[in-house]
């Protein structure tokens, strides 16, 4: 089956290029899809664009486009299994995190169902009897939808939602090397009955298809998630033809642990917060800011457990952690260890690929922990979405605040203490987009998640995750017109 959908049909690539898409966990190709281009991606444009000025899409009501994401969201539960296994066998990660993403999915697919009916605009009193005035909202127009790899259909779908929701048509580009889950979703939206150009989706590469779509004058908004350099790179693309940018990138996030914090849940949640996913999430805890007094403790426990976690295919039930998604991946990942070592931190664990031969096909890489690190190293600062943890110690909140915003991101954050008053004087403090006290990782569809400073421009889920697809339009009328004779005084 061809895997480029546009204008409502399932099409090849017009230079005719496939690519094999390969599972991380032994390299064994699991589909060949089409490749787009860039004259793929216009054509997808010019469907959208007609869908979205000429077509009947603009006369749905809000409680039809309600309608259609609620099926959707039947649909995505109906095919659950299927779509997590797919999501495994691209991606990695084990098959129980692949079904808590198609549960989020259809999870905000509800949300935003609700939401697409509950939001008819507002009254303005204009202080002046005679005139009604209004607020009203309005789709914005064509939008590019640009996803990483590392959690594929749920970021893709945390865009498709609200831009169905407030009537956009758009364009969906998934990551090259993951597309599998975005295929599917089209599928589920085509059966859904989304009319044809309203969602077409063209795979291949950021240059040229992602770029062709930024810089195309006929896409009025683009909404992408990766990494910063790809952000930054997109922002400026995208000031030629001034269109809307919400950027949603990467993160540097502190996991702050007082001594009076709860010893067992505090280790656990440390584990979970930088090797889930093979610590290939934004907001991973990767910075791990522990008080003196405990860290001897803690750190000889967290090495223990990290040692322990069983790497594997992710579809077996006794996997604990998948391989990285590619052997690029692996080698950044492995530079970054390199560095920290050359940057005098200590290695305590891992540091090394694992030696077990049923791994040896994958991308695997061991949960690595580095001690006696420093805010001011590169290892710390920069972005290594991978299994790594760094340690820094601190001895008073004012400088456990400091470490945690001692970093260019501010997408997420955690402090683990027992004393109310210091977790929230902490989480005020904190310069990121979500903080967590007592927890790590969760996210809600009703809560805006993105990152303040460079972890990205604007809010996905919650009201803001749909106010980023909407223009407002202020609608004045005068209902006693009188000539104001201004030039004829
Ligand atoms: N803030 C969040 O919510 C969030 C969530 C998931 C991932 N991320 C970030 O994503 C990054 C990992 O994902 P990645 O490696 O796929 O990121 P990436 O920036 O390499 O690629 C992301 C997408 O952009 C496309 N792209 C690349 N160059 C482009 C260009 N010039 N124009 C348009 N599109 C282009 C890619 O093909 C892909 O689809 C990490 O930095 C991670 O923190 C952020
Ligand atoms: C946004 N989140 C946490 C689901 C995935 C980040 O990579």
């Amino acid at each position: 089956m061809s895997t480029l959908f546009i204008d409502g049909r399932w099409t090849s690539a017009s230079a005719g290029a496939t690519r094999e898409v390969v599972n991380p966990y032994d390299q064994s190709v699991i589909r060949t899809v089409d490749e787009g281009d860039s004259a793929d991606a216009n054509a997808a444009i010019r469907a959208a664009r007609v869908a979205f000025d000429d077509s009947q899409w603009g006369e749905w009501t809000a409680r039809r486009r309600s309608r259609l994401l609620h099926r959707i969201a039947e649909l995505l539960q109906r095919d659950r299994a299927e779509i997590a296994r797919l999501e495994t066998l691209d991606t990695g990660k084990t098959l129980v995190e692949s079904g808590i993403d198609v549960d989020d999915v259809t999870a905000v697919f509800e949300y935003y169902a609700a939401q697409a009916e509950s939001d008819p605009g507002r009254l303005v009193d204009a202080g002046n009897p005679a005139v009604r005035s209004r607020v009203v909202y309005e789709p914005v127009g064509v939008c590019a939808l640009i996803a990483p790899w590392n959690y594929p259909l749920l970021q893709m779908s945390w865009k498709v939602a609200p831009a169905l929701a407030a009537g956009n048509t758009m364009v969906l580009k998934p990551s090259e090397i993951t597309p599998l889950t975005t295929i599917k979703l089209v599928e589920l939206l085509e059966e859904a009955g989304t009319p044809p150009g309203v969602v077409n989706l063209v795979l291949g590469p950021g240059d040229p298809v992602g770029s062709t779509l930024v810089e195309s004058p006929q896409v009025d908004l683009v909404s992408f998630t990766g990494g910063l350099e790809t952000g930054r790179s997109i922002m400026s693309a995208a000031a030629g033809t001034v269109k809307r940018v919400a950027l949603e990138l990467g993160g540097k996030n502190p996991n702050i642990v007082f001594a009076d914090a709860d010893f067992e849940s505090a280790i656990d949640y440390a584990l979970i917060a930088v090797f889930f996913h093979a610590g290939q999430v934004c907001s991973a805890g990767t910075r791990l800011v522990v008080e003196n007094s405990l860290h001897e403790r803690f750190v000889a426990e967290l090495v223990k457990r990290a040692e322990r976690i069983k790497l594997g295919n992710g579809l077996d039930s006794d996997t604990e952690s998948g391989p990285l998604v590619s052997a690029e991946h692996r080698a950044k990942v492995e530079r970054y260890v390199q560095i920290g070592i050359e940057e005098g931190a200590w290695l305590l664990a891992g540091g090394r690929r694992p030696e077990e031969p049923a791994l040896s096909q994958g991308f695997f890489y061991l949960p690595t922990v580095f001690d006696e690190c420093r805010s001011d190293m590169r290892v710390v600062q920069e972005e290594t979405f991978g299994p790594i943890m760094t340690v820094e110690r601190f001895s008073s909140v004012e400088e456990a605040v400091r470490i945690g915003n001692d970093t260019t991101y501010g997408l997420a954050g955690a402090v683990w203490t027992s004393d109310t008053r210091k977790a929230e004087y902490v989480a005020r403090k904190l310069r990121h987009g979500t903080v967590w006290i007592n927890d790590f990782g969760p996210y809600l569809p009703q809560a805006e998640w993105g990152g303040f400073k460079r972890s990205g421009v604007g809010r996905e889920l919650g009201h803001a995750g749909l106010a980023e697809y909407q223009e407002a339009k202020h609608i004045y009328e005068n209902t006693a017109p009188e000539p104001q004779r201004w030039f004829a005084r």
